[in-house]
C-alpha cells in the first residue's frame, strides 16, 4: 500500500520566500496631531483636568507624530459616551465597530496588493492574517475570504491579540508556508483597529495616555512565495531568516487585558531602554555569521511603538544619522499602528528606494532586518535582503 505521507509530500521550491507585492490602508478620518489634545480632552469631558491635558499636550508634541487615521468619529464618540470614560462597560460596542472594521479594512490594503501582484486570486493558496483587537468567530479571515471572493481552499491562519510584534510574526509564518509548498502564495495582512483601546483619561494611567498620543488606524497586506515567475512577478524583497525571541528582564513592560472597558494597555518606562539594550546581541547572533559587524551596513525596518525606542535603539547601535529616516516618516505621517507599522514602513522604503535612485529595494544596501516588538516583551526578527533596482 502507498503511504499517506507519500501521496501528499509536497515539492519543495528553490528559493527563498520572497515578497511581491504590498497594499496599505487607512480609514478616512484623519487625527490632526497639533489639535487632538484639545479635542481629546472636550470630547471625553475632561476639561478640567488642565495638568493632565498640559502633560498630554506635550507628549504629542513629543511624540513626533504629525498625523494619524481612525475609525472613531466624534459622532460615534457622543452616541457612546462610556467610550469617553477611562473604565466603563464599553466593550460590546466597541467589539461591535471593530468586528467589521478590521476585515474591512484589511481588504482595501488586500485588493491593492493583489492588483499588485498581478495574478489571479485564485491562486493564492494561504492567508496569514494578524489583528490585535476584533476577535471573532468565525474570524476576520474568513470574512475577507468572502469580501475578496478568494478559494474555500486556501489554507488560513488567523492570529489575534499578539499586539505590535505581529507584523515580523506573519512574515516568519509566511516564509515558513512558502518554503515548504512548490507554487504556494501567501497573502499576508495585517489589519489593527485602535477602537477597543481608545478611552478618556485618567491621572493615575499615563501610560494609557501615551498610547492615545501614538496610536493610529492602519492595514497592510503583502502577497509573499518563493521561485517568482520570471516577468510576471516583481520580487520587492527577499525573507532570509526570522526568529522570535522573549527579551530578558522584560517582563510587564508592555501588557493589555481585555475587560468590560475593552483593551486597557499598560507600559513602563523603561520600556524604550529593555528594547534597545537587547537588540545588538540578536543582531551579532544572526548578522556575524556572514560577516556583518557594522550596523550601518544594513538597512533598518523597526517597530516604532514610540519616538523614544527609535532614539535608543540608534544610540545602543551607534547608526548614522538618518538610518531610520523611513521609520521615522511613518510614525510622522501615520503613527503606531501596532503590527501594520514594519509593513508600511517596508512599503515606503522600497518606494523611495526606486524614487531616489537607489541601487536597491533597501535604501541602497543588499541586507536589512526588520524588528517588530510587544506585548512580552517579545521580539521579532526579520532578515530581509533587498532586489536590486539597476536596471
Ligand atoms: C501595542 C504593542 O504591542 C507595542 C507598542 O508599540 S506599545 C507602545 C510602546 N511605546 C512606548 O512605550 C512609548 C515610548 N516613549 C516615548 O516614545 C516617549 O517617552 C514619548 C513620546 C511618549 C514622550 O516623549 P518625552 O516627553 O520626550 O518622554 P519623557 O520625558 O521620557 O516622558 C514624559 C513624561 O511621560 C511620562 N512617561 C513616559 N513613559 C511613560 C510610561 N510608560 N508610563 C507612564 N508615564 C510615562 C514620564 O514619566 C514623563 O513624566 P513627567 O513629565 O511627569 O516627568
Amino acid at each position: 500500500m502507498v503511504a499517506i505521507q507519500d501521496v501528499f509530500r509536497k515539492e519543495r521550491p528553490q528559493g527563498p520566500a520572497t515578497i511581491l507585492a504590498i497594499g496599505t490602508a487607512n480609514p478616512p478620518n484623519v487625527i490632526d496631531q497639533s489639535t487632538y489634545p484639545d479635542y481629546y480632552f472636550r470630547v471625553t469631558n475632561s476639561e478640567h483636568k488642565q495638568d493632565l491635558k498640559n502633560k498630554f499636550r506635550r507628549i504629542c508634541e513629543r511624540s513626533t507624530v504629525k498625523k494619524r487615521y481612525t475609525y472613531l468619529t466624534e459622532d460615534i464618540l457622543k452616541e457612546n459616551p462610556n467610550m469617553c470614560m477611562y473604565k466603563a462597560p464599553s466593550t460590546d460596542v466597541r467589539q461591535e465597530i471593530t468586528v467589521s472594521a478590521v476585515p474591512e479594512l484589511a481588504s482595501m490594503a488586500a485588493v491593492k496588493a493583489l492588483e499588485e501582484w498581478g495574478r489571479p486570486r485564485s491562486e493564492i493558496t494561504h492567508l496569514v492574517f494578524c489583528a490585535m483587537t476584533g476577535a471573532d468567530m468565525p474570524g476576520a479571515d474568513y470574512q475577507l475570504l468572502k469580501l475578496l471572493g478568494l478559494s474555500h481552499n486556501i489554507n488560513r491562519t488567523m492570529l489575534y491579540s499578539l499586539g505590535c510584534y505581529a507584523g515580523g510574526t506573519v512574515l516568519r509564518i509566511a516564509k515558513d508556508i512558502a518554503e515548504n509548498n512548490k507554487g504556494a502564495r501567501v497573502l499576508v495582512v495585517s489589519s489593527e483597529i485602535m477602537t477597543q483601546v481608545f478611552r478618556g483619561p485618567d491621572e493615575a494611567h499615563f501610560d494609557s495616555l501615551i498610547g492615545e498620543a501614538i496610536f493610529g488606524d492602519g492595514a497592510a497586506a503583502l502577497v509573499v512565495g518563493a521561485d517568482p515567475i520570471i516577468d510576471v512577478e516583481k520580487p520587492v524583497f527577499e525573507i532570509g531568516f526570522a526568529m522570535q525571541a522573549v527579551l530578558p528582564d522584560s517582563e510587564g513592560s508592555v501588557e493589555g487585558h481585555y475587560g468590560h472597558a475593552g483593551l486597557t494597555f499598560h507600559l513602563q518606562n523603561k520600556l524604550p531602554h529593555v528594547v534597545a539594550k537587547n537588540i545588538e546581541k540578536s543582531l551579532k547572533q544572526v548578522f556575524e555569521p556572514v560577516g556583518v559587524t557594522d550596523w550601518n551596513e544594513l538597512f533598518y525596518i523597526v517597530h516604532p511603538g514610540g519616538p523614544a525606542i527609535l532614539d535608543k535603539t540608534e544610540e545602543e547601535l551607534k547608526l548614522a544619522p538618518g538610518k531610520l529616516r523611513t521609520t521615522r516618516q511613518v510614525l510622522s505621517e501615520y503613527g503606531n499602528m501596532s503590527s501594520a507599522t514594519v509593513l508600511f514602513i517596508m512599503d515606503e522604503m522600497r518606494k523611495r528606494s526606486v524614487e531616489e535612485g537607489k541601487g536597491s529595494s533597501g535604501e541602497g544596501h543588499e541586507l536589512g532586518v526588520l524588528l517588530g516588538f510587544g506585548p512580552g516583551l517579545t521580539m521579532e526578527l526579520v532578515v530581509l535582503r533587498s532586489v536590486s533596482l539597476l536596471a
